[in-house]
């Protein structure tokens, strides 16, 4: 049994109002054992970078990554009868089972990682309205799947990596991009897991006649989330709040995650600062969003499938990052005159 952690939207909005600052203490304990290390200032590059993240979100001076939980959230989307994915609906449900098996990349991805994994299918995968004609979701159900997110989080993780799996939801995510940071509809509209030119050309369709229907209602960014988006997108909003609540920094996978994760910052501009991008999705609108949330993805390796797939593959990057913070001499161990 979970507890219930947002009881109405009011409280939602003040968790995403007041979230609790870095100590930048431990961040700067790291910077500066980072400086006195047997290599030039900064040639470390973003790796140095990193660990002082890690230490600013975990609030100490000597991070770990002892316990990394990959969290996969699973849900369906009513808009997926438009014809905007190449894939039948319940194909989210035999992937959640393929999950279960290890059969998919996220399975091979985390166990590289040394990560666990955690798969939550949400509302036993029933599907959200279609935005085109509803709102994806009423404020009951909202919560309780920005709550199931929240719940699903660790407490003593050292780190998540957040992913999802949605037939459907790039088209979410984009009608989300849409209504928080505006341009074309065009841009934010990508094959999502292949659809070919004429389904690219429904989903912008769609995306417009959502934002028509819900225009009145989209600058709030948790009604954008509550109409537009979907259930796995809202669980990744609640894990996200649960990470900076329990001192958990995050990696964000790809176009659909991030873009689940921008109503934190369109609320409060410090909301995603525990979270990093991990890696910059084929999917074209993604370099963009990445840019609207003030962030440059880690990696890019022309990766389009979600699951936490390349949030996953960041972790040994992490690793290699902390192990010469650690391990690494001194220029005064080492007998070198800096
Ligand atoms: C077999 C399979 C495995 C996946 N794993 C992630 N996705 C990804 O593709 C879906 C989004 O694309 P669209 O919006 O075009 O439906 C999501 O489930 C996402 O996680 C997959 C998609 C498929 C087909
Ligand atoms: O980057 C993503 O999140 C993505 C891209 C294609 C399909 N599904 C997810």
């Amino acid at each position: 049994m979970t507890h219930a952690s947002f009881s109405d939207l009011a409280t939602l909005r003040q968790a995403c109002l007041s979230p609790c600052p870095a100590d930048e203490n431990a961040a700067s304990t790291v910077a500066a054992r980072e400086a006195i290390l047997t290599k030039p200032a900064g040639s470390l590059g973003r790796l140095e970078e990193l660990v002082a993240w890690l230490a600013r979100w975990q609030r100490s001076a000597t991070p770990t990554l002892d316990h990394v939980q990959c969290l996969v959230f699973a849900g369906n989307h009513g808009v997926v009868a438009q014809g905007v994915s190449a894939w039948p609906a319940e194909v989210t449900a035999l992937m959640v089972d393929n999950f279960r098996h290890g059969g998919a990349a996220i399975n091979q991805l985390a166990r590289n990682a040394q990560a666990k994994l955690d798969v939550i299918a949400l509302e036993d995968l029933r599907m959200t309205g279609d935005f085109t004609q509803v709102d994806a979701m009423t404020p009951e159900v909202f919560l309780r799947v920005v709550d199931a997110g929240f719940n699903a989080v660790d407490p003593h993780a050292s780190l998540v990596c957040l992913g999802e799996m949605g037939i459907g939801n790039t088209t979410a995510a984009a009608a989300v991009a849409l209504a928080l940071f505006g341009d074309d509809a065009e841009n934010w509209a990508g094959p999502g897991a292949g659809s070919d030119q004429a389904g690219i050309m429904r989903k912008i369709s769609v995306l417009k006649a959502g934002i028509a229907r819900h225009r009145n209602y989209l600058a709030d960014p948790l009604e954008v989330a509550r109409r537009l988006g979907g259930h796995e997108l809202a669980a990744i909003m609640g894990a996200i709040l649960a990470a900076r609540k329990h001192n958990i920094p995050v990696l964000l996978d790809g176009f659909v995650c991030t873009a689940a994760s921008a109503p934190l910052y369109t609320l409060h501009p410090d909301g995603l600062a525990h979270c990093r991008i991990a890696h910059c999705s084929a999917e074209p609108g993604h370099i963009r969003l990445a840019e609207a949330l003030a962030q440059k993805p880690l990696l890019d390796l022309g990766l389009r499938l979600g699951e936490a797939s390349g949030a996953a593959l960041v972790v040994p990057l992490l690793r290699a990052a902390l192990a010469c913070h650690t391990g690494m001499h001194s220029f005064a161990e080492a007998g070198i005159a800096s």
